[in-house]
């Protein structure tokens, strides 16, 4: 135990993912539906990050936004990205009622209405949107096929290559309901900086889909090869947190 100066360095209070536990979230009437407009003319790329793919978008404009729901102000659309395990067991990274799902797509926005980049948004409590969107497995999901399409254009560490008319909304499912809560990104340096909002209702994904994710390599094209078997990071301690629902 390390002394503790008043900025106690040992205390991370609001960590991502966390256990959504159904029977303790608090259903708030105060709550809107959630606003989300995305143009597919916003998307812009592919890009192999190392740790997994992101398909990046423009965002020096408000063409594609989330606002309403639990946000004050609006979020614009930057990049998604998915996390998946080394099986269908498990990969999600947010877990409900201790069920975990094979994969999670992350769809990350930030507080365009406040602050003037992605960067400097980063840098606050309120900076970023996350909409968490969990996956099961069923028939292959079109959308996504398209974009595994891709990936051998992106198989090593940083290629990136044009990814255009990715239709986002395509991605979600028709229920809006969500859980939000107040926490952090997944990956280092876990900036607590994320209103997160988990869709209650999961989308369908195919095991085959799940394995060509599978087969991404986190090395670069001079380096031995390295498959990214899995990407999801441990869930986090509750702390004082209450996690708040948009329907009863
Ligand atoms: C964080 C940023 C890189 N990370 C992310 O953008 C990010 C986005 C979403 C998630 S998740 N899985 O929670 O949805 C995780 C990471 C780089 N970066 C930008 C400014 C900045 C300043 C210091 C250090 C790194 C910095
Ligand atoms: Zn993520």
């Amino acid at each position: 135990m390390g002394v503790s100066t008043s900025r106690n360095e040992h205390c991370r209070p609001r960590q991502s993912p966390i256990n959504i536990y159904t029977k303790k979230v608090r259903y708030d009437s105060s709550l809107r539906p959630l606003y989300i407009y995305y143009d597919p003319k916003s998307s812009r790329r592919l890009v192999n990050v190392g740790h997994c793919f992101n398909v990046e978008f423009e965002d020096n404009n408000d063409k594609s936004v989330v606002s309403d729901g639990p946000l004050t102000g609006y979020y614009r659309l930057r990049q998604l990205h998915f996390h998946w395990g080394s099986s269908d067991q498990d990969g999600s990274e947010h877990v409900i009622d201790g069920q975990t799902y094979p994969a999670e797509l992350h769809i990350v926005h930030w507080n365009a209405q406040k602050y003037p980049s992605f960067d400097e948004a980063v840098k606050h409590p309120d900076g970023l949107a996350v909409i968490g969107v969990l996956l099961k497995i069923g028939e292959a999901n079109p959308v996504i096929q398209n974009i595994i399409n891709n990936l051998d254009k992106v198989k090593t560490k940083n290629k990136e290559c044009p990814f255009t008319q990715l239709d986002v909304s395509s991605l979600l499912p028709n229920d809006r309901n969500y859980w939000t809560y107040q926490g952090s990104l997944t990956t280092p340096p876990y900036s607590e900086c994320v209103t997160w909002i988990v869709l209650q209702e999961a989308i369908l994904i195919s095991s085959e889909q799940l394995f060509h994710f599978r087969g991404l390599l986190c090395t670069s094209e001079s380096e031995k090869p390295t498959c990214i078997l899995e990407n999801h990071r441990p869930i986090q301690p509750l702390e004082a947190r209450v996690v708040r629902s948009s329907s009863k």
